[in-house]
């Protein structure tokens, strides 16, 4: 079964509808790169109100690390996310868990990048180019991710209802990340298209 995360999340609402219709994990994005970008105080309401077994994944890029230490002590997210130029040692100093995202942009290949972050719990494969923030609604060639891979895969990038079938069938991905896809503008998430997207990827499942 593919895991899901839907990211970029700002209002309770969103994230309790996401964790409703079977969402594995919602993402927050701290960063003031992002159009996405959530308070501490409503990151705390966002956490406090999921439901047992759904996690809270906290993003980053090329933040300093006071800002990770704050999230970490204030919302007590799951997993930290890092989308920047962070190493594996850097993302790891923080003894937490954690997911480092590959830009995948320029077509680069995959497996040389999951070699560098060995601590990393899994690697997000995300469709933007390199320096850019993610959250960009752009997809990249599936057929660059590995067959088994050391680490779990999450593939990002333009994903929505309408490809994400195809991109699970392709890829196999361990889990599929949404942002922009499911959106009716940044950090506002759409009820039909978060349904449609997750009974998109339960279908591909089935099949
Ligand atoms: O979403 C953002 O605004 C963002 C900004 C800076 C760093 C990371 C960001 N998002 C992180 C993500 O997990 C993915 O990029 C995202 O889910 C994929 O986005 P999309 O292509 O819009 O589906």
């Amino acid at each position: 079964m593919t895991r899901i995360k839907c990211c970029g999340m700002t209002r309770v609402g969103d994230a309790l509808l996401a964790a409703r219709l079977g969402a594995d994990a919602i993402g927050l994005v701290f960063t003031a790169r992002s159009r996405r970008q959530v308070t501490l105080a409503r990151a705390r309401e966002i956490v406090a109100a999921l439901p047992p077994f759904v996690a809270s994944v906290a993003l980053f890029m090329d933040d300093e690390p006071g800002l990770v230490r704050q999230v970490l002590d204030e919302v007590r997210p799951t997993l930290l996310q890092f989308h920047g130029n962070e190493s594996d040692a850097w993302c790891a100093q923080f003894g937490r868990p954690f997911l480092k995202a590959i830009a995948m942009g320029e077509g680069v290949a995959a497996l040389p990048w999951l070699r560098e972050y060995p601590q990393a719990a899994g690697v997000l494969l995300d469709g933007h180019a390199a320096g850019e923030a993610g959250g960009s609604g752009r997809t990249f060639d599936w057929s660059l991710l590995p067959r088994d891979p050391a680490q779990p895969l999450v593939l990002a990038g333009g994903l929505h209802a309408g490809n994400v079938g195809e991109a699970v069938r392709t890829a196999r991905p361990w889990a599929v990340d949404v942002a922009s896809g499911v959106e009716s503008a940044p950090g506002i998430k759409d009820p039909a298209r978060l349904a449609a997207f997750i009974r998109a990827v339960r279908a591909a499942d089935a099949a």
